[in-house]
């Protein structure tokens, strides 16, 4: 059965996204990345050295979709001038907006965000901004343009998973563009849920770069976001406060 997701014109078949930080070196980045089947990862552009030390480590992701990342970012014009110098050197017109209102939180500006969003767009981004799990701020940013939403689970590197399931279900059930759950995953649990909330895809990075197996936990990812994807389609049972036999209750012996 193919089940493709198709965000700006481009199809994937994996609905894994992973980041490129925080591994324990690049051999290991590279086999993760191979274990997890994923067809789209982030770069940090502020965190790296494109044309200096980090070349040979672009080189060798050039197989991959880049969705270079404004990380670092925490204004509208930072953010702007980082993607108009990851568009310059990774050639590439797509970016993960990130516009940082807390250094300690990691929380996005939401205002920040949706102006940005709306600048980048002008200016012919494939805008995918990391936003918080509100359905409102979400709308705006899909209004803005945006080609998929990114509310965050929990905050980034926190390993807390989704901590209100509720709104992100809310959000993907309004959402007139892919949502994709960013940020705070631990565990492979986590992204089966987001996928099963009715998330298309997710994106993370901590959980596998920094689990004591990283190639391990990217193969446990990639069975948790298929497995996630399968429920969603197949369709879980309502909830019930009620028990209810698993057995017939009828023509019991005895009866
Ligand atoms: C990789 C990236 O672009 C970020 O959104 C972030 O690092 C993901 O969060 P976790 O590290 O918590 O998965």
């Amino acid at each position: 059965m193919s089940d493709t997701l198709t965000i700006a014109g481009r199809a994937f078949t994996s609905r894994l996204f992973l980041g490129t930080g925080k591994y324990p070196n690049n051999e290991t980045l590279l086999e993760a990345l191979k274990a997890s089947g994923t067809e789209m990862v982030t770069l940090a552009i502020r965190r790296m050295n494109l044309a200096g030390e980090d070349a040979p480590l672009i080189e060798k992701l050039s197989g991959y979709h880049f969705l270079p990342n404004t990380a670092g970012c925490y204004t509208v014009e930072e953010a702007v001038l980082t993607a108009e110098l990851a568009r310059e050197a990774l050639d590439t017109n797509w970016i993960k907006l990130e516009v940082i209102g807390d250094k300690d939180l990691l929380y996005p500006d939401v205002e920040g965000t949706v102006a940005a969003t709306r600048i980048l767009v002008d200016k012919g981004f494939v805008v995918l901004p990391y936003c918080n799990e509100d359905p409102v701020t979400c709308r705006k940013l899909a209004d803005a343009g945006a080609v998929a939403v990114m509310p965050l689970g929990s905050p980034i590197g926190s390993g807390h998973g989704i901590k209100n399931p509720a709104l992100i279900e809310v959000i993907c059930a309004r959402s007139p563009v892919p949502v994709i759950l960013d940020a705070g995953l631990g565990t492979a649990s986590d992204a089966a849920q987001a996928l099963e909330l009715g998330c298309a895809a997710v994106l993370l990075n901590t959980a596998v770069a920094k689990a004591a197996d990283p190639v391990k936990m990217a193969m446990a990812m990639k069975a948790a976001v298929e497995g996630g994807r399968l429920a969603r389609l197949a369709g879980r049972i309502p909830r019930q406060f009620q028990a209810n036999p698993s057995s017939p209750t009828v023509g019991l012996v005895g009866t």
